[in-house]
């Protein structure tokens, strides 16, 4: 199948589960999304072929963490500081606020960093879209010799202005599938630990709606890993360098900042603001956004884990993410309680929604249940809202529940049924913390009148 009959087909399969009202926009965000997804993918590439040219961990060095020692043993330690600086280049990136996201070709390299140059494999071709005009100065490819080549200049690989510009529906293309090194990695196991994997896999949010073959290359690239009770997993402020599943064992997560410590605090990791029991995972924020890591994870038991590579994931998992994204955008940018947020906070939102939906007459919030486990916005449809058995409320598309009760961890304070067939975009506890934290005043003073 061509690409272009497979990005056809992919649209097309998306579109009849979807099915949306705005058939043009959906598909203009989706190509928007595929366009974004292959850029983060092609930037991924040419970061790891700059390691292949031994760059090493230090290009990844940000303002946060350079120069301190990682003591996560999976990460290898950092070498001298000194050696980040070698080129103005990279002296800019270790001091860049952007950190970690600075890797070769990053679309945030400020324009005070000069433009890397490219430079095509033997058997790589030059982008080929119709859409690419040779007018156009972003779309040229350098031609460059190997005697060019600075072997000091750890950044030389990528060009290219491309990377710098936002991504835009009629922006050139490259085909990253050309590449060689995109394939992900093949760590062999047994039977019985693949279907262990795979029913740890198959209940986690992030990764709903893998295809068969995406399902098959993350449980081929998991690698197993095991870390004894008191290990430094993750440690807040380090590169995103893999994702991990936990088959068993345990992991606290602790975030160490300005907030007064409050509950449970490790005296070097900060507060602890989550636990990963077996079933779970820890380790995507970084690998979604770029980001450092946003918090440590510490094992409070000897865990037995599977880890997933920071590509695999980007390749595989952010291309779910987009695709959720796309389909929450609309929506989201409509809802009022939002509106504060900019596009990139709604985005980290759209990444965590949960789409479910309950048929007319179905209660989806029982008054007085203690499980505070999930907060709700209306995609769709109407729900009423009732004490003790009495209307007090209805709420329509943009409309949101069950804050209250997360809030202040308290049992529901109202039911909530479906009136018609309702569609709803759920956040789960951890999620709702995190990413609506910030509105709770907002939240509260709903009911303050
Ligand atoms: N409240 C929280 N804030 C940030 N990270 C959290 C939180 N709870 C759990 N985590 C996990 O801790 C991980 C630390 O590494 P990452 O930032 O990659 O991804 C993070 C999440 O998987």
């Amino acid at each position: 199948m061509s690409t272009f009959d497979s990005l056809i087909a992919d649209l097309t399969r998306d579109m009849q589960r979807v099915q949306p009202k705005d058939a043009l926009q959906f598909c203009a965000n989706w190509f928007q999304s595929r366009l974004e997804e292959q850029r983060a993918r092609t930037r991924d590439i040419l970061s790891q072929r700059s390691n292949h040219l031994n760059v090493s961990q230090e290009l990844y060095a940000d303002a946060h963490s350079s120069g301190k020692r990682s003591t996560s043993p999976f990460t290898p330690p950092l070498s001298t500081p000194t050696a980040i600086h070698r080129s103005p280049m990279r002296a800019s990136i270790a001091n860049s606020p952007f950190g970690a996201l600075n890797v070769p070709g990053n679309a945030l390299l400020q324009a005070a960093v000069p433009n890397p140059t490219f430079r095509m494999g033997p058997q790589e071709q030059p982008p080929t879209s119709p859409l690419s005009s040779t007018l156009s100065p972003f779309n040229r490819f350098d031609t460059i010799t190997p005697a060019e080549i600075d072997p000091n200049d750890l950044l030389h690989p990528p060009n290219s202005a491309i990377f710098q510009r936002r991504t835009s529906v009629s922006a050139e293309s490259i085909d990253v599938d050309a590449y060689p090194d995109a394939v992900p990695p093949v760590f062999p196991k047994t039977p019985e630990q693949v279907e262990k994997i795979r029913d740890i896999v198959r209940k986690l949010f992030i990764f709903r709606g893998l295809a068969e073959d995406q399902e098959k290359a993350v449980l081929d690239a998991m690698q197993e890993r095991f870390i004894k009770k008191g290990d430094i997993l993750i440690r807040q402020g380090d590169v995103g360098d893999a994702f991990y599943v936990i088959q068993s064992g345990k992991l606290h997560v602790f975030i160490k900042d300005d907030r007064p410590p409050a509950g449970e605090v490790h005296p070097v990791l900060g507060r602890k603001v989550a636990e990963c029991p077996a079933g779970s995972s820890v380790g995507e924020l970084a690998l979604l956004y770029g980001h450092p890591r946003a918090a440590s994870a510490l094992a409070m038991e000897d865990s037995h884990l599977w880890s997933l590579d920071r590509m695999t994931f980007r390749t595989i998992v952010l291309k779910l993410a987009h695709r959720r994204r796309m389909m929450y955008e609309g929506f989201l940018s409509g809802v009022e309680l939002l509106s504060s947020l900019d596009a990139q906070q709604r985005s980290k939102i759209a990444d965590a929604l949960n789409r479910e939906v309950y048929q007319a007459g179905t209660t989806v919030v029982v008054e007085g249940d203690p499980g505070q486990d999930k907060f709700f916005l209306i995609e769709d449809g109407e729900a009423i809202v009732t004490q003790q058995n009495k209307e007090i409320n209805r709420l329509k598309k943009g409309d949101y529940f069950g804050e209250l009760s997360l809030l202040h961890e308290k049992p529901r304070a109202a039911s909530v049924v479906a009136k018609s067939k309702l569609v709803v975009a759920a956040l789960d506890a951890a999620a709702f913390r995190r990413l609506l934290g910030p509105l709770k005043d907002l939240m509260e003073e709903k009911y303050r009148h």
